[in-house]
């Protein structure tokens, strides 16, 4: 080909190197050119206890976000100087510019050697929600290695991420590496109550700088095994969109008095009932619309007859598959706007008929409905004027993010996902149910994606927010390894020449 090429003129020669390249194919890692620069993912043992032993560190500072208003600042502060401490390289590298803002959230500036390329952004959040001793084998902020597994609070959500993405760096400066596309490492200190301390200043700051991402990819997804009946391989589900929120409080005030004379209703009665007609009666269920037909259609394949059909045919088969869907509760969060009851309050004494009920419900915003809808939608069900809705907060379901072969964020991670994990032969794109930092850079980029490169079971994310938090020590260093092949890749990657009829 190289000698062809001397002889061609130039613009044929381009051409032809084009549909070479192009031809034959089967994802972006056959399109990049490789050069010699290439690190290979070995770590040496030393380098893997290091790893480790940083993560279990990272764990043990109890980085606890209680509410908006309270969280352990000491703790916050002290993850900065661990930070700074456990990656040397990282922080005194000069193609890094390091920034504190909101007070404990960093902001890391990769300088890339071509700053003609588009800057990328890693995301991830160190501060964790609260863990009481109950129920744990070992304490939550211990960072135990118990039989292969790094225990406590934060090992899957989301230190891990935090705490690989800079490992990767380091052993990549350690090596030498010289980034040629520029990117950024945000790590929020407040995802756990709402980033708007943390990922929401960081984004102003870079919006303030001008800056556009081609893509960021942020916690909110895994590789999911034993989440669907009859699907026994693993699938990566890359998350291309999240689901809306509204925390809705609902209020009865009544006439207080002597409870020896009850009123025939109360507010704690006209509350209740109101709840209960939310609980008992689901939000419309939205199977269909969004981006889960396509997710369906890619798992289609990998089932046996008749699962494959009817996934494969859902024009015909979508009241049955819906159906299906609602019975689970991960996969009923996937087709509707969910309602959870999550606080109630009333009541002062026993003998006083209470003036006041309020009650707080979560809803999370199907991807194709908005806040508007649901408000009305609760309107109508509660039906009952003497309860006063109050909107606490809300916000729209994330808009869609291109998960096609030109999407250079979704190709990157498919592409690092192959690589590093050749078992995984299924990739889809999804919703994430629940909420992440992303919703705060929709500004800066339309490819936002949500992965965690990490095997997950469904006890697993029972432990997220709840007990026995755990992440086995080869789960993380899959993770460094993957962190550290996709920065490699963002750099060799060449946005594919669409088809010849699409010239
Ligand atoms: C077709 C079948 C597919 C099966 C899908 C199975 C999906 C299971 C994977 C679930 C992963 C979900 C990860 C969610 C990460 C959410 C992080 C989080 O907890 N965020 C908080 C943020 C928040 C929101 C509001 C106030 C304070 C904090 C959350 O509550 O959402
Ligand atoms: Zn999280
Ligand atoms: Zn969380």
């Amino acid at each position: 080909m190289a000698e062809l090429l001397v002889i061609l003129p130039t613009r044929a020669a381009v051409l032809l190197l084009f549909f070479a390249t192009v031809s034959g194919s089967t994802g972006p890692g056959s399109r990049e050119s490789r050069g010699s620069s290439r690190i290979p993912s070995q770590f040496s043992e030393e380098e893997r206890v290091a790893m480790k032993e940083a993560l279990k560190g990272a764990i043990r500072i109890p980085t606890v976000s209680f509410s908006h208003e309270e969280s352990n600042t000491t703790a916050l502060a002290e993850f900065g100087e661990y930070i700074r401490k456990a990656f040397p390289t990282v922080f005194h590298s000069n193609l890094i510019q390091h920034e504190v803002v909101g007070k404990y959230s960093h902001l890391l500036t990769v300088r890339g050697s071509d700053p003609s390329l588009q800057p990328y952004m890693l995301m991830a959040h160190f501060d964790v929600v609260p863990a009481s001793e109950e129920g744990w084998e070992v304490p939550p902020f211990s960072g135990l290695e118990q039989n292969g597994f790094i225990h406590g609070r934060g090992a899957l959500d989301n230190k891990n991420s935090v705490m690989a993405v800079l490992q990767a760096l380091e052993l990549l400066l350690i090596r030498k590496y010289s980034p040629k596309r520029p990117f950024f490492i945000a790590l929020g200190h407040d995802e756990e109550v709402s980033g708007t301390k943390g990922a929401q200043q960081i984004s102003a700051l870079l919006q303030t700088r001008g800056v556009q991402l081609a893509f960021l990819v942020d916690e909110g997804s895994f590789i999911l095994e034993d989440f669907i009946p009859n699907l026994k391989k693993p699938f990566a589900m890359i998350s291309v969109t999240e689901k809306g929120a509204l925390d809705l409080m609902l209020q009865v005030n009544m006439t207080p008095g002597h409870s020896s004379a009850p009123p025939k209703e109360t507010s704690i009665g006209i509350l209740s009932a109101a709840v209960s007609r939310l609980e008992q009666t689901p939000m419309p269920n939205m199977f269909g619309n969004g981006p889960l037909k396509k997710t369906l259609k890619l798992l289609a394949n990998e089932f046996s007859f008749p699962t494959n059909i009817i996934l494969g045919n859902l024009w015909l088969f979508r009241p049955i598959v819906s159906r299906v869907m609602e019975r689970n509760p991960i996969t009923n969060a996937l087709v509707r706007t969910t309602t959870a009851l999550t606080m109630f309050n009333a009541g002062i004494k026993v003998n006083v008929i209470p003036p006041l009920a309020q009650a707080t419900v979560n809803f999370r915003i199907h991807p194709s409905q908005t806040v508007h809808e649901v408000v009305e939608l609760v309107q109508n069900i509660v039906a009952d004027d003497r309860v006063q809705l109050h909107v606490l907060r809300s916000f729209e379901p994330l808009p869609v993010s291109p998960s096609d072969d030109q999407a250079m964020g979704y190709q990157l991670l498919q592409q690092t996902i192959q690589s590093v994990f050749p078992e995984v032969k299924i990739i889809v794109p999804g919703i994430c149910i629940g909420n992440t930092d992303t919703r705060h850079y929709v500004n800066l980029t339309n490819g936002l994606y949500r992965f965690n490169p990490v095997f997950l079971k469904p006890q697993d994310f029972s432990s997220v927010h709840g007990i026995n938090e755990k992440i086995s020590v080869e789960s993380y260093q899959n993770q460094v390894k993957f962190i550290f092949e996709l920065i490699q890749n963002a750099d060799t990657y060449s946005k594919p020449v669409p088809h010849q009829h699409e010239l």
